[in-house]
Order: C-alpha cells, then sequence, then structure tokens
C-alpha cells in the first residue's frame, strides 16, 4: 500500500528519475567494464599494454562523468517532488475543517510538512537509485563473478547470503525506529511552537526552564527513537562488512590455490577480486536503501495522514444579489464531540440591523459566529440567508459577503497596506483611506515612518492592542460586507478610541447587519435588539429597556457584569468587577 503511495509520489517525474537512473546504470556499467580490461591486460600482456590502460583511464573518466550527471539528475528530481509533496500539503492544510484543528497540533501538522518531506526527499533522490541501480549492479557483478569462476563464486556467495539473513531481519525494527523518530520530532515542533506562540506569557510566568525542560524531552524522545535507529544501523553495517571482508579473503585463499593449481589464471583472479570488492558498493548501497526506505515510510505514512484529513468543501451556489442579507438561526443544535454547546438556537438578523449578543462566558457567542463563517455545520437545524440554508452557498462566495473582526484582532506579517487589503486585495488608495478615517487610523499612518507601506512586525507586534483592533475593523469594511461579525469590537479601546469606533461602527451599520458579541454597555445600548444566550440557549430577545424588565438573567448581566465603561472613565468601577 505505502509502497504504491511511493509510487505514486514519483509519478509526474518519470522522466527526470528514468534518465538519473538510466546515467547512474551506464555508470555502474562502465565501471563493471574495467576488471574486464584488467583480466585482458594481465593475461594477454608481456609488457605493459598502453592502449589497455588508456582505454582504462577513458573508462574511469567517463564513469565518474556519468555517475555525476545522474547524481545532479537525482538530486533534481529529489526537491522536485518533495516540491510537489510540499506544495499539495500546504494547500491541503490551509483547507482543512476546522474539527481537524481540534484533533492534531498545528507544530505536528508543519513538521510534517518541512521535516517529513525531507526524509521523502532522501527516499526518491537516494533510496530508489540505490535499490534499483545497487541491485542490478550486484546482479550483474554476480554474473560475471559466476561466468569468471563458480567455484570461487559459491564461497563468496554463502558469506553474503549469510549477511543478507541478518540485514533482513533487523529491517523491521529499523523501520519502526524511523517512525517513532518522525513523531518526536513532530512532538518537538508543536511544543516549541505552542512555547514561541505564547512567549510573552511564558516569559511573564517565568516558565522558560518549565518549557526549556518539557521541549528537551521531546527532543530527547526523538534522540532516543534516532540511537535506536543507529544501533539497528551498527548491527547491520559491521554484518555486511565482515562479510564483504570475509569474502575477499575466502576470493585470495580459494582463489589463490586455484591459481596454484593451474585451475584459474591469474587475470581470472584479479578480475574476481575486483568485482568482489566492487560488489560490496551495490550491497552497502541496496542496505542504505533499505534502511532510507523504512525511514521514508514512516514519513510518507504522516505525510498520507495529512492527505486524508478532510477539507472544506468548495461545491455550492452563488449567493444571489440583493440589496442586504437577512441570517436566521432556525433550531440550531451543535456539540464539539461529544460536548452539546448549543441547543436549538433561533434567532433573525435583519438586513441592516444591529444585532447584539451577550451572555456568559462559554455561553456559545463565539461558536454562533464559527458557524456563521461555516467553520463548522450545525448537528441539526440551518442557518438561512434570505430563506436559502447557507449551506446551499460555496463556502468562498459565502465568506465574501460577511466579515469578521474576532477578539484576538489577528495582524499579520506584513505591511499596513498588506493588512488592510487582506480581504480585498485590489482595493484603491482611496478606499483604504476611507476605512482608515473610518476606524480612526489616520494618526497612526501619519506616525508610521513609511504610513501605509510600513512594516507591522510579526503580529503586529508594534502595535498596541487597541491598534491591532481598530486594524482588523478597517480590514473588515473594506470589503463592504453585508453582515459583520464584531467579537467586542471596543474590548482594548480607551473611550476616546470607543466613542470614534462606535461612530465607525454606526456608519457601518447604514450599509450592513452587524452581529456583536458585546461585554460593554455602551456597545449593548447600540443595539437595535440584544439576543441573551445562556448555555446554548436563547433565553431573551428584545431591546436594553424590554429585556431590563422582563429579563431577571439579563437584568443580573447589566447590573452586574457588563462593563459601563463611562464609569470606567470616571475610575469607578461597576459592582460585579469589584
Ligand atoms: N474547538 C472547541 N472544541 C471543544 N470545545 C470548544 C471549542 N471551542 C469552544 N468550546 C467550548 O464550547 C463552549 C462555548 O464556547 P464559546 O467560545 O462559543 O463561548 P463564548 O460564549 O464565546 O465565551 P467567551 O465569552 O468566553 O468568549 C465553551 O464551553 C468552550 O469551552
Amino acid at each position: 500500500m505505502r509502497t504504491l503511495d511511493l509510487l505514486r509520489l514519483a509519478s509526474g517525474h518519470g522522466r527526470g528519475l528514468a534518465l538519473a537512473v538510466t546515467a547512474t546504470l551506464v555508470a555502474a556499467g562502465l565501471g563493471l567494464l574495467q576488471p574486464q580490461l584488467l583480466r585482458a591486460a594481465v593475461d594477454s600482456a608481456t609488457s605493459v599494454p598502453w592502449q589497455l590502460l588508456a582505454a582504462m583511464a577513458v573508462l574511469f573518466l567517463a564513469q565518474a562523468c556519468v555517475d555525476g550527471a545522474g547524481l545532479y539528475l537525482l538530486e533534481r528530481t529529489g526537491e522536485r517532488v518533495v516540491l510537489g509533496v510540499r506544495r499539495r500539503l500546504v494547500a491541503r492544510l490551509l483547507r482543512l475543517r476546522m474539527k481537524a484543528f481540534d484533533e492534531h497540533r498545528v507544530g505536528d501538522l508543519m513538521s510534517r510538512v518541512s521535516v517529513d518531506t525531507t526524509v521523502l526527499r532522501e527516499v526518491v533522490s537516494t533510496a530508489s537509485v540505490q535499490l534499483i541501480t545497487g541491485t542490478l549492479t550486484g546482479v550483474g557483478t554476480v554474473v560475471l563473478m559466476v561466468l569468471i569462476d563458480p567455484v570461487l563464486f559459491l564461497w563468496v556467495g554463502t558469506t553474503v547470503v549469510v549477511a543478507a539473513v541478518v540485514v533482513y531481519s533487523l529491517v523491521g525494527r529499523l523501520r519502526a525506529a524511523g517512525e517513532q523518530m518522525q513523531r518526536g520530532v513532530g512532538d518537538m515542533t508543536a511544543e516549541l511552537e505552542r512555547a514561541l506562540g505564547a512567549l510573552r506569557t511564558v516569559r511573564a510566568c517565568r516558565a522558560e526552564e518549565r518549557e526549556e525542560e518539557l521541549i528537551g524531552r521531546r527532543a530527547e524522545q526523538a534522540c532516543a527513537a534516532g540511537v535506536r535507529a543507529a544501533r539497528i544501523t551498527s548491527v547491520m553495517s559491521p554484518a555486511v562488512e565482515l562479510a564483504m571482508r570475509g569474502s575477499l579473503l575466502v576470493v585470495l585463499l580459494v582463489g589463490g590455490t586455484r591459481v596454484a593449481r593451474d585451475a584459474a589464471s591469474v587475470g581470472d583472479l584479479m578480475a574476481f577480486l575486483l568485482y568482489a570488492t566492487y560488489l560490496i558498493i551495490p550491497f552497502t548501497s541496496v542496505l542504505q536503501g533499505i534502511g532510507l526506505l523504512q525511514k521514508g515510510m514512516g514519513a510518507l505514512g504522516r505525510v498520507a495522514e495529512v492527505q486524508e484529513l478532510p477539507v472544506e468543501g468548495t461545491a455550492g451556489g452563488v449567493v444571489p444579489e440583493c440589496a442586504g442579507i437577512r441570517l436566521e438561526f432556525r433550531d440550531v443544535w451543535f456539540r464539539y464531540r461529544d460536548r452539546p454547546v448549543l441547543r436549538g438556537v433561533s434567532f433573525t438578523v435583519e438586513p441592516r440591523s444591529h444585532v447584539a449578543l451577550v451572555g456568559l462566558s462559554g455561553a456559545g457567542k463565539s461558536t454562533l459566529f464559527s458557524l456563521i463563517e461555516r467553520f463548522y455545520e450545525p448537528d441539526s437545524g440551518a442557518l438561512l440567508a434570505n430563506g436559502i440554508d447557507i449551506r446551499n452557498f460555496s463556502r468562498d462566495q459565502w465568506r465574501a459577503r460577511i466579515a469578521l473582526v474576532d477578539q484576538d484582532s489577528t495582524v499579520l506579517n506584513g505591511t499596513l497596506r498588506d493588512n488592510l487589503s487582506y480581504a480585498a486585495p485590489h482595493s484603491s488608495d482611496h478606499d483604504l483611506h476611507e476605512v482608515l478615517e473610518l476606524a480612526n487610523l489616520t494618526e497612526l499612518v501619519e506616525r508610521l515612518p513609511d504610513g501605509l507601506d510600513t512594516p507591522l512586525g510579526e503580529r503586529g507586534r508594534a502595535l498596541s492592542g487597541g491598534e491591532r483592533q481598530r486594524i482588523a475593523l478597517a480590514r473588515a469594511l473594506l470589503t463592504q460586507p453585508d453582515l459583520l461579525l464584531l467579537d467586542e469590537p471596543t474590548a482594548h479601546l480607551d473611550p476616546v478610541n470607543e466613542r470614534a469606533l462606535h461612530r465607525a461602527i454606526h456608519q457601518a451599520a447604514q450599509e450592513c447587519a452587524l452581529l456583536v458579541i458585546a461585554h460593554r454597555l455602551s456597545t449593548i445600548r447600540e443595539a437595535n435588539r440584544i439576543v441573551v444566550l445562556r448555555a446554548g440557549e436563547v433565553i431573551a430577545q428584545g431591546t436594553h429597556d424590554e429585556l431590563l424588565g422582563i429579563n431577571g438573567f439579563y437584568s443580573g448581566l447589566a447590573g452586574g457584569r457588563f462593563v459601563d465603561n463611562s464609569k470606567l472613565f470616571e475610575t469607578e468601577i461597576s459592582p460585579g468587577w469589584r
């Protein structure tokens, strides 16, 4: 099965591989001719046979050139095969269903693209040729040896068979060790990615030593598997070497006596001896090839696992052009694995309306956003856009009509312009400046040394939390969505910027529908409608004033938990935060 996968890997590169294998085979063939020339020179010449020596020199040179060309072709093909695999893996990883990321660690998935594919390259560029040319030249050498002296070959053959049996018995264990090593490297990368991704927290918690210890342990696991593989190889290699040296000794002893008894000529013995030394090369090649192939099978398995993970579908129709989107949650149920999170959620966001979602932490508010973005699908019930189930639309088309600003306000490594136009790459400078003004960012652009073209650093490290949030909002507004999803948009803002952002949101709400996860009273008051969520259920809907009168849970939330920023401004803190 895996062998088939391996062959499939090389498909499309058959020409390059065939050329490389041919070159290596020709080089090996040229090598096999040399002892024959030597034999002829020794047996027939009475003086130094210059012509034969010149022919041998030409053979040596030709062999070196063809061998070099074959090696280059192989390495090139290996690189191209890996490029194809990496491209396929990257395309797959970027489209995996979100559930796959709940079950697999990002660092481990990354290590499959970097480390495992490198092992695959070795299999393609080295192991395949080692196995093919090693076997063929080995067989060729054996045939020539049998032709020269079958009796002598029997002696050599026996030692070689013993070595082959030792190698065969160790191959399975070498493969297992190879797999463990790759897994160890994957685990280590995952831990490192986790620690570096949260470096500020690691430092603030003075956890460097603990992280170092944990990541070191993962590295040790990879090292232990590597050492296990080395131990197995260290038994294999001397076994082969012993067999080779033994067979040379046998050739000298048995061959010498046969020459003494005139059963063979000196030329025969020299040619046979040369072939016996030549046999070492293909035999070691095949051995190394088998070892690499076993390692490669482990890597291939890990790469194939990614290829089998489910991706988001691309099928579906176009969202019909309309003046706005009316989004309806109709009796939506959803669970993460076996944990129910949403229970029969029903509510509607009218076109150009402003709806706030409120509820305690863990009530399921962000999950509602994930369902709207179609990161996950409901277990039952449906989300309807203007009466049509959104599963009928292609994800791409649907996502083009909505925009999301989440709490993390992701800023990508790149310039401010790259970040703003990420979802709308062809925006004009005029459009960019319009949204910058809306998000109260013009001052930031003036302050940055290269304005819109200033690099923002990895994850926008050079920016404040509020600036990142406003950039995320500006990016969302630039796409002119029909539905804007905001996860507490004013979370990182001071009152001045909060007011500016409310203005921006208010303006945006003229053009599109807004669904806002809100924790601040100011954000909630802006909404035409508030949906109260409790443990995955919608327990009430209405305006702020209506809900205060009819819903005890909401009144409790409003009285105790919403942050009233106007009070914060006066350095008073609402009772729930004391
Ligand atoms: N990927 C996930 N896998 C498993 N459980 C999850 C996942 N994401 C969220 N949950 C769980 O689902 C529940 C709802 O989470 P959700 O993030 O929707 O809550 P929330 O109301 O947005 O909370 P908050 O206000 O704290 O952001 C929580 O109990 C959370 O632990």
